[in-house]
C-alpha cells in the first residue's frame, strides 16, 4: 500500500468509536481490573503489536503493583485474514503460580487469545485473564461464546483499524476506531 492510498483509506473510512468513548471504556475497564486483580501480584502481558496502544493507555490507570512483559504473536500479518498463530516472542517472565492478564486490541474469532491462554497455562500460570479494547460481534468464534474477562467496546462485523489495529500495516495510530470502506 502506498502512502497516498493509506491517506485515502482514512479519508473514506467510517469512524465507529471516537476518542471520548474509547477513553471512557478504558477508564471503566481500569476500575473493573483493579477490583479483580489489585491484590493478586499479576504478570501483565501486552500482545504485540495490536495491544500496544490499549496497554499504554490502560496501564497508568492501574494503581497497584504488577509486572509487565509482552508477547508477539500474529495471525494476520499485514493481511486481513489468517488462520495460524505465528509466535515471534514468548514471555520472558516466569509464569509459574502467577495470575496473568493478557491485553489485546481485539477479540475477533478468538484464535489468538485462545492460543496464548493455552500457552500461559502450559507455562504454569495459576489463572489467565484477558482484557480487550474491542470485541467484534459475529458468530464465527473459535469456541462459541468465548468472551474476554474485561471488554471495552462491542463493535459489528467490519474490518477495523485505529487504536492499535492496522490496515495493511498502516494507521495503528489513527485516533479512533474506524471501519474500512466496503469491508
Ligand atoms: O481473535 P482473532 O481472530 O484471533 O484476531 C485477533 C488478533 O488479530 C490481530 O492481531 P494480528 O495477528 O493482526 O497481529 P498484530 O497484533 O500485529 O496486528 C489483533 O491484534 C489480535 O491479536
Ligand atoms: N486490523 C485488524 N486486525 C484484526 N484482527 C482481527 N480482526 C481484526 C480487524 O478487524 N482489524
Amino acid at each position: 500500500m502506498t502512502f497516498d492510498e493509506a491517506r485515502r483509506v482514512l479519508d473514506e473510512a467510517d469512524l465507529l468509536m471516537g476518542e471520548e468513548e474509547i477513553q471512557g471504556a478504558i477508564g471503566r475497564m481500569a476500575g473493573e481490573i483493579t477490583g479483580r486483580l489489585a491484590g493478586s501480584n499479576p504478570v501483565v502481558l501486552c500482545i504485540m503489536n495490536g495491544g500496544l496502544i490499549f496497554s499504554g493507555q490502560l496501564l497508568p490507570r492501574l494503581h497497584f503493583p504488577l509486572e509487565l512483559d509482552y508477547v508477539h504473536a500474529t495471525r494476520y500479518g499485514q493481511a486481513t485474514w489468517g488462520d495460524r498463530l505465528n509466535w515471534h516472542r514468548r514471555p520472558h517472565l516466569n509464569l509459574v503460580g502467577r495470575t496473568v492478564l493478557l491485553l489485546d486490541d481485539i477479540l475477533d474469532e478468538g484464535i489468538t487469545l485462545a492460543a496464548i491462554i493455552e500457552y500461559c497455562r502450559g507455562m504454569g500460570a495459576l489463572e489467565v485473564l484477558t482484557a480487550v479494547l474491542v470485541e467484534k460481534l459475529h458468530s464465527r468464534k473459535v469456541t462459541p461464546g468465548i468472551r474476554a474477562d474485561f471488554t471495552g467496546l462491542e463493535i459489528g462485523d467490519r474490518f477495523l483499524f485505529g487504536y492499535g489495529l492496522d490496515y495493511k500495516g498502516y494507521w495503528r495510530n489513527a485516533p479512533g476506531i474506524f471501519a474500512v470502506k466496503g469491508m
